[in-house]
This record gives C-alpha cells, structure tokens and sequence, in this order.
C-alpha cells in the first residue's frame, strides 16, 4: 500500500537540562494515501509538536519522515508545496474578504491570475461561502472562519491536508458541518487527511486508521473499528451519587467476579467485563453491599475511551485535564 505520509523514530525536547521536557519518545506511524488519519491524544501529548515536524515548521531531534514522498529534513520547500496546514489558531486576516484571503493565498503559493479567480470560486461554492465572499471576514461565524482556514489550505491542490484541532471551539452545528467537509476532501480530491483531535468522538467519526499518543509515545494504531474490537466484553459505567466514595467504590466493583480493569475518573468509574448484562446484578449488590449509592449505571460496547483507559492506563478526560493543567503551568 502507498503512503502518504511515514513518520520513523520521531524523537523531540523542549528546552534544555531541568527544565527540557520530553514531547516525543519515538514516535512513528504510517498513513495510507486517500485516507482521513487520527492522532487521537489528551492535550500535552505531543500532537502538535508531531505535525510542526511533518509539515517542516519544526525539526526532530532524531527520527525521519517522508511526506507525499518527499523527506522533511532534506525536501522542506518541496514538503510545502505538497501540502497544505491549518494550525489550531486562525490564519486568515480577518480584515479581509474571504475572497480577498483566497486570493492572497493564490499568489503566495504563485498561481495564475485566472487559476485563483476559478480555484477560489470552486472553494467558495464547495465550502458554501460564496454568498459571504464579499464581506470581511471578522464578521464572519465561527464556522465559516474554520472553513475558510481549510479553503485557504487547499488553495494549492494540496496532496496531503494538516488539520490541527480543526472543530475546538466550534458548536456542534459547526462541528456536525465540518466533519462532512473533511470526509469531502478526501473523497473528492483524493487528498490525504491527517488530523489531530482530543475528541474521542471526532476520532471515531472521522478517522479510516488512527494512533493514539499517550505522553510522546504512540500507544495503540487501527481503525477505530479494529481498536474497539480489541477489547473482548462490554463496559459497565457508574456515576456515584457522592465522588468522595472512589476509592470504597472501586474496590467493590474489583472484587466482583467477572471484572476485569476498574478506571476512574471523578465520580464515574469504568469497569472491563466479558458480559455487561450477567455482570451487572452482582456489580450493583456489591456497591449495596459496601454502602455506595449510585447517581447512574450504564452498559456499553467499548469506546475509543476504553481503549486508552486499557492502553494508558488512565482515562482519556483526567490524562486531558492533567495535560490541559500541565500546559497552562508551563505557560
Ligand atoms: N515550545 C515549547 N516549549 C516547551 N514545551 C513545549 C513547547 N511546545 C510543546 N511543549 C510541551 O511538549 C509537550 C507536547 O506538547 P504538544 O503541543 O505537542 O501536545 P498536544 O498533544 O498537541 O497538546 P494540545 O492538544 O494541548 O495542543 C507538552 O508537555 C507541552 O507542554
């Protein structure tokens, strides 16, 4: 199979001596061409400091990749044309019109005065901005800003799409919206799409193949479908009606036959068991038994979030809030 992207050995710190901070302890994965791929991972992982690398904005400190066939260390220029990049914080001038914008990006990428007028046109029509082409950009939602951060990036015909964190902040109207644009993309024009999300969810919609990065290290690969099924049996979930009762809680649920891994997070705990329905009466007479009232109790087949729990160790949300603190001290 043809890759788009191939990524070896991916090695990066931060700073130096007491304060370096390790982002990336060999990472390494490969992405099929035509394919939407996740890099699923709580926030401090190491998503975006992996994508600076791949579209040349940053440099490893060992570890190789090559993107649409081109090697990032010794190719940058040629990696640049060959891709295109919407970081997680906006890059048009809001000042400008879309148009305006599109244009702009047509000449700094040194398309012809005809080609800019029809490739923006195109996108204009696709991504439904036509009708706001004319107006400024600040005026315009959030949504259509997002949107017209990817238009810019495919200006160029771009072989492989970075998308970093493309839906954080939006509503879910706007998300619903933008995830059909991505899945547009790579159907209609055969780019290949890596994007970075810590939606589970956006993952799972979304993604033909992913990694999940847990602390600089890829820690699970497949499709969503092929992770998922990795995980024999079901997921009980309990909410407890008082969060201070964790730990009695969890050690209810481990001692209950038919149960294997017990994660927490706050007031939900999360159990492994080979079958939800046959488990769950002893389950609950257990957390009776220990004087441990519940606020709710669900079945499910394993999630995304599961598999990070198995392959982590933690949940997804705590390792996102613990990253989310660590980057704002570090900021
Ligand atoms: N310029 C920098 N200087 C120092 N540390 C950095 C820098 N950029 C990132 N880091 C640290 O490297 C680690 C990985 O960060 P990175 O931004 O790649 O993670 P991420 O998965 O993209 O997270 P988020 O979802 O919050 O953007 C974190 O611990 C972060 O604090």
């Amino acid at each position: 199979m043809q890759h788009a992207i191939e990524a070896e050995g991916l090695v990066k710190t931060y700073g130096k001596g007491a304060k370096a901070v390790r982002a990336l302890s060999g990472v390494g994965f490969a992405v099929p061409s035509g394919t939407v791929f996740g890099l699923l991972g709580p926030n401090g992982a190491g998503k975006s400091t992996t994508t600076k690398i791949l579209t040349t904005l940053s440099t490893p400190d060992s570890g190789s990749a090559v993107v649409a066939g081109l090697d990032v260390a010794t190719q940058p220029g040629r990696v640049r044309h060959a891709i295109g990049y919407v970081p997680q914080k906006p890059c048009f001038d809001p000042t400008a019109t879309g148009r305006e914008n599109l244009t702009l990006q047509g000449h700094i990428y040194g398309l012809s005065r005809s080609d800019i007028r029809t490739r923006g046109d195109q996108l204009l029509e696709r991504f439904g901005l036509a009708d706001a082409a004319h107006r400024v950009t600040k005026t315009w939602s959030g949504g259509m800003q997002r949107k017209l951060d990817v238009a810019l990036a495919l200006m160029h015909r771009p072989r492989v799409l970075f998308l970093d964190e493309p839906t954080t902040g939006l509503d879910p109207e706007a998300r619903a919206d933008m995830w059909a644009e991505i899945s547009g993309v790579t159907q209609a024009d055969g780019v290949t799409v890596l994007l970075t999300t810590h939606y589970l969810e956006e993952a799972d919609h979304l993604a033909d193949r992913l990694v999940i990065i847990d602390r600089g290290q890829v820690v699970a690969e497949g499709t969503p479908e092929e992770l998922k099924g990795g995980l024999d049996g079901d997921t009980v979930q309990v909410e407890l009606a008082d969060p201070g009762q964790q730990l009695a809680a969890r050690t209810a649920i481990a001692a209950v036959r038919g149960v294997g891994e017990v994660g927490v997070d706050g007031a939900r705990l999360h159990a492994s068991v080979g079958n939800g329905a046959a488990t769950l009466p002893g389950l609950l007479a257990a957390l009776e038994g220990a004087g441990v009232p519940l606020a709710s109790v669900t079945v499910a087949r394993p999630s995304l979030d599961d598999v990070y729990l198995r392959h982590a160790g933690r949940s997804f949300h705590s390792a996102d809030r613990a990253g989310l603190a660590a980057t704002e001290v570090a900021a």
